[in-house]
């Protein structure tokens, strides 16, 4: 592994290990986007997949969050997209504006079709090479964070062709060809497995799962077709980085929509973090899961609409019940998903103040 200069800031990793904090370590899904003017100047002369794709784009644009709100942030994440991986496994995605598959699974026929063995270090080598120099150019002023979609959202989008309001034809999978979406799930999870591994060995010091569309799942649907493939990676990656001598950094899920279910995550399915979206109460959340995890969350995205006075005091109530009292533990914040197109950035960073001075209990 190469060598990284030495952590300035190391809030986020104490935190989701589950240690106790001086406070909430912040930061913020999609914080590298379309919000910000920055942002939209390189995207207008390139487009989505080609900066995901040069290293140098995906770094230029991975730092400008962090040094527009500098000091503020607690952590950069890679700029790249979930769909990556259905790209690995030999699947056409375009941005037309949002993401679309020319030639969706329709059968598992279809499924069939795609390659057994993927070389994701070749395939997505290119976000390996992005992290490295990401990481070297932050200095160690904050820690990287890497991700990848789960295999259940990703299947939905590889199904559906696209987003989706219904999830009718990714669900007809699960109920009529259950043995054969759960295979796919396996095969997704072991390509997320090695793309973890690669993103780690190049330098990412947390790594997220995103399991966007977790919610369009009954519990009982989550619990069969969702989890195990959410246990294969964390197990999965956990036991590859061992093997390498490589030392395990500390993951998160982030089931959104699955309030329900997040008692059985913290049990069984081995992250450190478990990300909550806005729906669920943090101080229930945190009764659910006890002691077992850290957790992270979880401000509805449009308070960023609402106004600095609703801001504040949303934030501190957010503090206020994820800390139960007593002194910030095992929390990291962030909102309840991303960061939307339309806010205005100096309303983030009144976010990313009102966290710094509310957020020590
Ligand atoms: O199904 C849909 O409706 C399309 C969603 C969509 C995806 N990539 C996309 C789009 C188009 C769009 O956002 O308009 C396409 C996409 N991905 C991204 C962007 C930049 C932005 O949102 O302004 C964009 C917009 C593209 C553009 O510039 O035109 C970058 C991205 N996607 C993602 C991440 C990781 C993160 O959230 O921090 C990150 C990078 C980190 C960062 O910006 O700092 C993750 C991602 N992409 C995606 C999903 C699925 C769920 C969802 O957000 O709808 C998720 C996971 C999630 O946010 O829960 C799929």
């Amino acid at each position: 592994m190469a060598s990284f200069p030495l952590m300035k800031n190391d809030l986020i990793l104490r935190a989701a290990r589950g240690e106790e904090t001086e406070r909430a370590p912040v930061w913020v899904m999609r914080q590298a986007g379309r919000y910000l003017p920055e942002f939209l100047a390189v995207r207008a002369d390139h487009d989505f997949f080609e900066i995901c794709r040069t290293p140098a784009l995906a770094m230029e644009v991975t730092l400008q969050p962090i040094r527009r709100y500098s000091g503020l942030l607690d952590a950069a994440i890679i700029f790249s997209d979930i769909l990556v991986v259905p790209q690995a496994m030999g699947m056409e995605v375009i941005m037309n504006p949002g993401p679309h598959f020319p030639n969706p699974l329709i059968t598992p026929a279809d499924a069939e079709k795609l390659p057994k063995v993927v070389d994701v270090d070749k395939e997505l080598g290119y976000v390996y090479e992005a992290i490295t120099q990401t990481r070297h150019a932050l200095k160690g002023e904050v820690p990287l964070i890497g991700f990848c979609g789960a295999p259940w959202t990703l299947f939905s989008y590889m199904i559906e062709g696209g987003g989706s309001k219904t999830f009718h034809k990714c669900k007809s999978w699960l109920f009529k060809y259950p043995e054969e979406s759960k295979a796919l799930l396996n095969q997704i999870a072991d390509v997320c497995i090695d793309f973890l591994v690669g993103q780690i060995k190049a330098g990412a010091q947390l790594v997220q799962v995103f399991d966007s569309w977790a919610g369009e799942l009954a519990p009982h649907h989550f619990e069969e077709f969702a989890l195990p493939s959410l246990q294969r990676i964390s197990s999965g990656v956990r036991a590859k980085l061992v093997a390498a001598g490589i030392p395990v950094v500390p993951m998160t899920l982030f089931p959104k929509g699955q309030n329900l279910q997040i008692a059985l995550c913290a049990d069984k399915a081995g992250y450190d973090v478990i990300g909550i979206d806005w729906c669920i109460d943090p101080a229930d959340a945190r009764r659910a899961v006890g002691d077992k995890v850290a957790l992270q969350g979880n401000l509805d995205p449009n308070l960023l609409y609402g106004g600095r006075d609703a801001l504040e005091r949303e934030v501190k109530r957010m503090s206020e019940s994820f800390n139960g009292g007593k002194k910030t533990k095992a929390w990291i914040a962030n909102l309840g998903h991303g960061i939307t197109p339309g806010v205005d950035p100096e309303d983030m960073r009144w976010f990313l103040e009102c966290v710094h001075s509310h957020s020590a209990a």
